[in-house]
């Protein structure tokens, strides 16, 4: 981390896929800036796709072009989650050049794991940056809560809230499938927030005979189970389901597409069990729509923290939340590094104590109740 003098004319991208309150930190950095120190503030469009055009796609942001901005989902902005400035010396300093010519001496990025790793290595070759975490997934490094997050809990809850009655209704097994890539805070949280029967995270390989035994016995007393999987889970012994992904950009950086391990997962259990499996995969209605009234606060204490940063001249970190307690952490710790479900963290213990399947077959075998439970 270094500190130099207040900027007086900050660029400000959102970066990877889109999520609910992006708007909300574009809107209290902008009303900060402007109203603290006057500092201009101009919007790059769709992320670092627009640093690395010729020229720059960017435009300035005033009052009104942030008003009326807080409620609305997505980034007014445009975000690209393939455009890399590192994946080559020509495009990092086509982005290096960009920012100078467009006069900035600072820059807010709001963005992932992987957008921060980018914003680490440019803030490395000179430029002064502020990272804002950004992500339904949950999984950056030294932030207990990303904007976004809040919102696709909501969604995938009341989607699973629907699956439960027609579920009930069949006398079916219904999977679900959320996203998060790597991470399995969406499915482990939306999961206990849906009263899902079995819940199955990337971090930890399910064992198919462990859950079809747990489905089973659940047919026999409530005639249903719904499964909530996140879409990086895999079985033990299996690999994950990836997506083709469409051909890259020259300078992109790959990263593999997930999304399908629903329907393996149908295909794999309903030879075991004596109901239908059905399974619907949630997609990116968990990103889209209007950020609930938490990630509309987080996200302007973060967007704030971040002008805040800016004016104390502190860069090359990443705005965070620890402890309950906005905060910053240095971009270096954050670049390359995940945040996924820790063995043994207390929502995996509640969720086995009360009797959700995990996968796991020693622990879900041990508590495990007997057919004719009541
Ligand atoms: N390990 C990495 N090293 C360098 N660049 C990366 C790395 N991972 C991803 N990127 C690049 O970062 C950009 C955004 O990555 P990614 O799609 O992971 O979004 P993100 O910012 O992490 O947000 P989210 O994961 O919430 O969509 C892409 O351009 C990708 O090429
Ligand atoms: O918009 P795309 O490229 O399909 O990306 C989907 C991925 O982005 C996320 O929504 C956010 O990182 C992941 O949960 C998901 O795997
Ligand atoms: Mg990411």
């Amino acid at each position: 981390m270094s500190t130099r003098a207040c900027p007086q004319r900050v660029g400000i991208l959102t970066g990877g896929g889109d999520c609910p309150g992006l708007n909300a930190v574009i809107r209290a950095v902008t009303q900060s800036l402007l109203r603290q120190c006057g500092a201009e503030v101009i919007g790059i469009e769709d992320g670092f796709a627009g640093l690395l055009c010729e020229p720059a796609r960017a435009r300035r942001l005033d009052w009104d072009a942030v008003s009326g901005i807080l409620l609305l989902g997505g980034t007014i902005l445009g975000s690209s989650n393939r455009a890399n400035p590192l994946a080559s010396a020509q495009a990092t300093a086509l982005a290096l050049a960009n920012v100078r010519r467009l006069g900035l001496d600072a820059l807010v990025v709001i963005g992932g794991d992987g957008s921060m790793t980018i914003a680490h290595g440019l803030a490395q070759q000179g430029l002064a940056i502020v990272g804002v975490p950004k992500t339904i997934d949950n999984d950056l490094y030294g932030c207990e809560r990303s904007f976004g997050f809040d919102t696709a809990v909501a969604t995938v809850t009341e989607a699973l809230e629907r699956i439960q009655t027609t579920a009930h209704s069949h006398h079916r097994v219904m999977i679900v499938e959320t996203m998060g890539r790597w991470a399995g805070w969406i499915a482990l949280e939306s999961g206990l927030a849906g009263a899902a029967d079995a819940i199955l995270l990337p971090e930890l390989d399910y064992d198919l005979p462990t859950l079809a035994r747990h489905c089973q016995a659940r047919l026999q007393r409530e005639r249903y189970s719904v499964i909530c999987i996140g879409e990086g889970a895999k079985a033990q012994g299996g690999a994950p389901t990836l997506q083709t992904s469409p051909a890259l950009p020259a300078d992109g950086h790959p990263v593999p597409r997930l999304g399908g391990v629903a329907h393996q997962l149908s295909a794999q259990l309903q030879p075991l069990l004596d109901a239908e499996v059905r399974a619907t995969v949630l997609g990116h209605v968990q990103r889209g729509g209007s950020p609930t009234p938490f990630d509309r606060v987080l996200a302007t204490l973060y967007g704030n923290q971040a002008a805040q940063l800016l004016l104390q001249g502190q860069f090359g970190c990443m705005v965070t939340l620890s402890g309950g307690q906005l905060g910053h952490i240095a971009l270096a710790e954050v670049a390359q590094q995940q945040r996924t479900v820790p063995a043994g963290h207390p929502l995996l213990q509640a969720a086995q104590q009360i009797g959700v399947c995990l996968g796991q077959a020693d622990r879900d075998r041990a508590h495990r109740p007997p057919l004719d439970h009541p």
